[in-house]
C-alpha cells in the first residue's frame, strides 16, 4: 500500500509476540482491503528475550522489550511495532507515538497447577518473576514460596506440568492467544491484573502521517482509553513493570479506575478507586494513595 512498498511490521520473535503480530496484520488487512503480501513481518530481538536467567528487575535499565524495535522504526527499519501494552515503557522514546490499540482481550490473570489460590497446599511453590504477581499471591498466602520463573508462556507451563513447581500465573490473553484454555481466572475484584494487561498496541513514527492515518482505522477507542488511564496511574508514581503496581480502569456505571500498591513481601496493600469523570485527575489520585501508605510502599516509588 503506503506508495506501492509492503508495510514492515516489527515484532519480538516469541510465539506469542508472533501470534499477536498476525492479529495486527489481519485487523488491517481487513479494514483496509489490503491484499495478501502488503504486510510484511519483520522480527526484532530485545534484550529481554535474550536474557533468560535473572529476574528482569535486575537488568535493570529501560525499554528491556522495546528499545531494539524503538531503534529500528527510528531507523526506518521497520515501518509499526506490535506490543504487549504492558511490556511498553510508561514514556515513549521521542519521535514514536502509540497510532493504535486491538480491542483489549481479557484483562485477567490466571493460575495454572490448582483450581484456586485456597486449593494450594501449605508452603506450596509458586513460579513467577513479576513483583506485582509475588506481593498479591504472598498478601493472600504467606505461605507460599514464590520462586523466580522465566521463559516464554509454554516453558512456563511445562514447568508446572513437570512439577518443578506447584502453580503459576499466567495472563488470560497470552494464553488465549496461544491457543491454551488452562487455568483458572482469578476474578478482577479479588485480583487486579498489570497495567494495560490484555492490550495490543501498535507503534509508528510520529511524524509518518499516511501511516498514522491508516492504522487510526483499527484504533480501539476504549481499549485506548483504559490503557492510557492505566498508564497515567503508574506514570505518576513514577513507577514501570517492577513495580508492584496492580491496576485496571473499566466501566462501572461509568468508567473507573481500581488501583493497589504493595510491599514487597505482600505484607501491605493500599487500594482505592477512582471515578474516571471529566475532571478526574489520575496524578492526585495516585499521590493520595501513596501518601496513605505505611513507608514499605512508598519507599518504592520515588515519586
Ligand atoms: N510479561 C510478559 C507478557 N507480556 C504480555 C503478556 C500477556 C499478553 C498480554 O498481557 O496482552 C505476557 C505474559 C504473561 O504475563 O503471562
Amino acid at each position: 500500500m503506503l506508495n506501492g512498498q509492503p508495510l514492515r511490521l516489527g515484532t519480538r520473535g516469541s510465539p506469542l509476540a508472533l501470534a499477536q503480530t498476525r492479529m495486527v496484520a489481519a485487523a488491517l488487512t481487513e479494514a483496509h482491503g489490503w491484499p495478501a503480501g502488503t504486510i510484511e513481518t519483520v522480527t526484532v530481538s530485545t534484550l529481554g528475550d535474550r536474557v533468560q536467567d535473572r529476574p528482569l528487575a535486575d537488568i535493570g535499565g529501560k525499554a528491556l522489550w522495546t528499545k531494539e524495535l524503538d531503534g529500528a522504526l527510528l531507523e526506518g527499519r521497520i515501518d509499526a511495532a506490535v506490543h504487549s501494552m504492558k511490556d511498553v515503557e510508561s514514556l515513549l522514546a521521542p519521535g514514536i507515538t502509540l497510532a493504535a490499540f486491538l480491542p483489549r482481550a481479557d484483562p485477567r490473570d490466571r493460575l495454572l497447577g490448582a483450581d484456586s489460590l485456597a486449593a494450594l497446599p501449605p508452603g506450596a511453590r509458586v513460579g513467577t518473576s513479576s513483583p506485582r504477581r509475588r506481593a498479591q499471591l504472598l498478601h493472600a498466602r504467606p505461605d507460599l514460596d514464590v520462586v523466580i520463573l522465566r521463559g516464554n508462556v509454554a516453558t512456563r507451563m511445562a514447568k508446572v506440568a513437570g512439577g518443578e513447581i506447584h502453580a503459576t500465573l499466567l495472563a488470560a490473553a497470552g494464553l488465549d492467544r496461544l491457543g491454551h484454555p488452562d487455568g483458572t481466572a482469578l476474578p478482577l475484584d479479588t485480583w487486579l491484573p498489570a497495567v494495560a494487561q490484555g492490550a495490543i498496541g501498535i507503534t509508528a513514527r510520529a511524524d509518518d502521517t499516511a501511516l498514522l492515518t491508516a492504522l487510526a482505522a483499527i484504533d480501539h477507542a476504549d481499549t485506548r482509553r483504559a490503557v492510557e488511564a492505566e498508564r497515567a496511574f503508574l506514570v505518576a508514581l513514577d513507577g514501570n513493570c517492577h513495580s508492584p503496581v496492580a491496576v485496571h480502569a473499566h466501566q462501572h456505571n461509568g468508567w473507573v479506575l481500581d488501583a493497589e500498591l504493595y510491599d514487597t513481601d505482600g505484607t501491605t496493600r493500599v487500594a482505592d478507586r477512582l471515578a474516571l469523570t471529566p475532571r478526574a485527575d489520575i496524578a492526585a489520585f495516585a499521590h493520595a494513595l501513596l501518601a496513605r501508605a505505611p513507608a514499605s510502599i512508598r519507599t518504592l516509588f520515588a515519586a
